[in-house]
């Protein structure tokens, strides 16, 4: 008979429910399993001496042996820990034992646009324009700092208890070492592609446009632009630059999203430039949102 493969430890087993980072001689205590992206799981974690908590990425070193996954995971500690700005995910600290490598991230209560849309379907234009503004503003920040994000989608841009916008996630994140590099090479699949990075033409910071336009529509229509049942076809209908936007849209959504969506990276606007778009403009641009706003739309005034 065939021999019983004995049962693999469940990956949280093996995480310590207390862990000490050895540069600082802090404890945290993991707390709730919060969800899992790429080689991460996510918890809770809280500073015992602060009672502080922070959302914990934990990756096991096993996921880590091969020096192209360290190295990714190197970039993404540099870039991250090196930006500051009101809506991008603090970074607090890394550290690693045995076993693990854990870093220590800012902690958004309200998870994030995913599971908003995922409740919400279409949302607003105002509110809309609320988390546009807070995202583009995230992006005009990395982008003086010649860092192209890569991978914006619902899911890597978090919601804190103040319902602010935090951006996340650096795990494709790059540099670019000189003015008017093309990056060759992305390992990994951003969920929201360009096509440009599909037809292997060279990408920039135009990648990062494409994808908030893709954000953008998602909320205002309430499926992605591209989105098909085989990837084969979503990737088909990007590069055809196939979609629609329903008239239901306001003009200034519709221009906004047109001109995030062209095919050509060089008639994208930048991130400066969007902020000046008369999407902003045309309708209430309000200051906070309920968290009302989780579950149901804003009462229109
Ligand atoms: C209290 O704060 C949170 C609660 C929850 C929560 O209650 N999740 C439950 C969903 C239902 N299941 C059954 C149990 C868990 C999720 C995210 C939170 N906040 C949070 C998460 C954060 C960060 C900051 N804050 C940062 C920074 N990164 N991540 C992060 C990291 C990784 Cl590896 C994966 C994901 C993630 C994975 C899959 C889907 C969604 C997500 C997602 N975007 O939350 C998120």
């Amino acid at each position: 008979s065939k021999p019983v493969k004995d049962k693999e430890p469940h990956p949280d087993d093996l995480i310590p429910n207390d862990v000490r980072d050895p540069s600082t001689g802090i404890w945290y205590k993991k707390g709730k399993f919060m969800g899992k992206g790429g080689f991460a799981r996510c918890y809770e974690l809280t500073d015992q001496t602060t009672q502080k908590m922070f959302a914990g990425k934990i990756v096991p070193k096993t996921l880590l042996q091969k020096p192209h996954h360290r190295d990714k995971m190197t970039l993404e500690i540099q870039i991250h820990r090196d930006v500051r700005h009101q809506h991008i995910v603090g970074f607090h600290s890394y550290f690693e034992d045995k076993d693990f490598v854990y870093i220590l991230l800012e902690l958004c209560r309200n998870r994030s646009l995913m599971e908003l849309q995922k409740r919400r379907k279409a949302i607003t234009e105002m509110e809309a324009r609320y988390f546009l503004k807070q995202i583009v503003e995230a992006c005009v920040y990395l982008h003086n700092r010649n860092i192209i994000h890569r991978d914006l989608k619902l899911s890597n841009v978090f919601i804190n208890s103040n319902m602010e916008i935090k951006v996340g996630d650096f795990g494709l994140a790059t540099r670019i070492d000189f003015q008017g590099q093309k990056k060759k090479t992305l390992c990994g699949t951003p969920n929201y592609l360009a096509p440009e990075i599909l037809m292997k033409k060279g990408h920039s910071f135009e990648v990062d446009t494409w994808s908030v336009g893709c954000i953008v529509y998602t909320l205002l229509v309430g499926h992605p632009p591209f989105e098909t049942t085989k990837l084969a076809d979503t990737y088909d209908k990007i590069k055809k630059n196939d979609y629609k936007i329903p008239d239901r849209l306001s003009n200034s959504a519709k221009h906004l999203i047109e001109l995030m969506l062209k095919p050509n990276p060089l008639q994208r606007p930048t991130m400066r430039a969007i902020l000046a778009h008369e999407f902003f403009t045309s309708g209430h641009l309000p200051s906070h949102l309920p968290t009302s706003c989780l579950t149901m739309a804003p009462r229109q005034v």
